[in-house]
């Protein structure tokens, strides 16, 4: 089979009519041989932020100034009040007054202003997850050449070819490297990457899948409105890049956390509550603020379907280690208290929280990249848990689950 595509891309596929039986075998052979030793592991993560700080105990001055709206008095009081419980001290902004002042469109609801802010994002967001991908190859400590497969995962994304052909020519990797492009998903990108990655390092023996993560607010900024204030006082900006692959590993190549299961449910009756549009004027999005309450009616149910299909492994969640995306500073209390979590179980969560913000899909590498910086400082320790888990929320609402183990935690007493 042969398809074309922007790119400009040729997609083949080796086919075969399974009536003839005479070869079966051969194919079947060669299947096993295509399939890789284990479970894809996450073997090397990179982050990166625009350079641009913004404080959040500033932040209702900085965006009421930035968008010329002092006079909306009552909503800049939501806004300070959101940033205090917010559990966020700083976010990094691409957007800036320079970009503003060169763009007033950007500000000015009755223009249109889509075709500037996708131009802008068409340059910056691969930029940024070049950064975070070449950390993450350092690490690894392979050559870029080596890497099979590309998944890249965006709200920005609104043209073709995109930004993970841009990443792909931006950091030299080969022409035949298999891409794959995940738009608006929102929060649950990351999540869906590390679960499309698992089945293609399972499945080609010897791939390396880089996946990239890169969001800027940039796409969805607009004047203050009470519908969107509470992602305006959220929504930050950065980059994850994570390099996924199965055994054999090379030598040097280290398995960070092992995808053991992965799984994606939908919240029935949710679609509503939280959801993205292109519009003339950007991305519009859309937080139902029933958001935290939903999770937490379903986070137990949705972990338990999870880790039925794992079998063996007691799921009793103290003695697990977790990688929950910081949708908000509410949705993490109330997984706390739905699951009854020790406080230190979403440290790291919270930690990225605080320092980041919520990067949307890019946010579940800093946490994950969070959960290494401790286990090397042996911050948990002798808390550190051999299972653990991947959650990630988006637009459905979606919940994206990947039960993890922690293969250097071999022989570790759990807690
Ligand atoms: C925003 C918060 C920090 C506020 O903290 P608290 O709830 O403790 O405080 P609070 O109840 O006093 O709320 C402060 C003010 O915010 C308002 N408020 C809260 N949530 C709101 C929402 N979704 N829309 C509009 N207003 C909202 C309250 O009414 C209140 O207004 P007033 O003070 O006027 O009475 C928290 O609610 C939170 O973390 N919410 C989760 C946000 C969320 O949905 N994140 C998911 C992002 S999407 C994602 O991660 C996935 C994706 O993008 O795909």
């Amino acid at each position: 089979m042969l398809a074309f595509g922007p790119g400009i891309t040729i997609e083949t596929i080796v086919l075969r009519n399974p009536l003839p039986r005479a070869t079966t075998a051969l194919v079947d052979s060669g299947r096993s041989a295509q399939r890789a030793e284990g479970p894809a592991a996450i073997i090397a993560i990179g982050t990166a932020n625009p350079a641009n700080i913004v404080p959040q105990d500033n932040f209702a001055d900085y965006y009421f100034g930035l968008t010329k709206s002092e006079h909306l008095t009552e909503l800049k009081g939501k806004m300070k009040r959101i940033c205090q419980k917010s559990g966020i001290e700083k976010r990094y902004i691409h957007l800036d007054e320079e970009i503003i002042h060169a763009h007033p469109e950007i500000i000015d609801k009755h223009q249109p202003s889509l075709e500037t802010r996708v131009e802008i994002a068409a340059t910056e967001v691969p930029k940024l997850a070049e950064s975070a991908a070449r950390k993450a190859i350092a690490k690894w400590g392979r050559p870029t050449t080596d890497i099979t497969h590309l998944i890249f995962s965006t709200y920005s994304g609104c043209r073709a070819p995109s930004a993970d052909l841009k990443l792909a020519s931006l950091l030299g990797l080969r022409p035949c490297v298999s891409r794959t492009i995940l738009s608006l998903h929102g929060c649950s990108g990351g999540g869906r990457a590390l679960q499309l990655a698992k089945e293609l390092a399972e499945n080609n023996r010897g791939a390396r899948v880089l996946i990239a993560l890169s969001e800027l607010t940039l796409v969805c900024f607009s004047t203050p409105d009470e519908s969107k204030i509470v992602g305006h006082g959220l929504f930050g900006d950065g980059a994850g890049a994570i390099i996924v692959g199965a055994g054999p590993f090379a030598d040097g190549e280290c398995p960070l956390f092992e995808m053991v299961a992965a799984s994606q449910t939908t919240i029935p009756g949710t679609e509503h509550a939280l959801g993205m549009q292109a519009t003339s004027s950007g991305i519009d999005f859309h937080l139902s603020i029933q958001v935290p309450m939903l999770i937490k009616d379903n986070i137990e149910q949705s972990l338990l379907k999870s880790f039925q299909s794992v079998g063996n492994i007691d799921p009793d969640w103290n003695n697990l280690f977790w990688a929950v995306h910081p949708g908000g500073r509410a949705i993490l209390d109330n997984i706390e208290d739905q699951l009854q979590l020790q406080p230190w179980k979403l440290a790291a969560s919270r930690k990225v929280l605080r320092e980041f913000g919520n990067m949307s899909g890019a946010t579940i590498a800093f946490v994950l990249d969070e959960l290494c910086h401790r286990r090397e400082k042996e911050e948990d320790e002798p808390r550190q848990a051999e299972w653990g888990v991947m959650l990630a929320f988006g637009p459905g609402i979606t919940i994206e689950t990947i039960v993890m183990r922690n293969p250097l935690a071999r022989g570790l007493k759990q807690n």
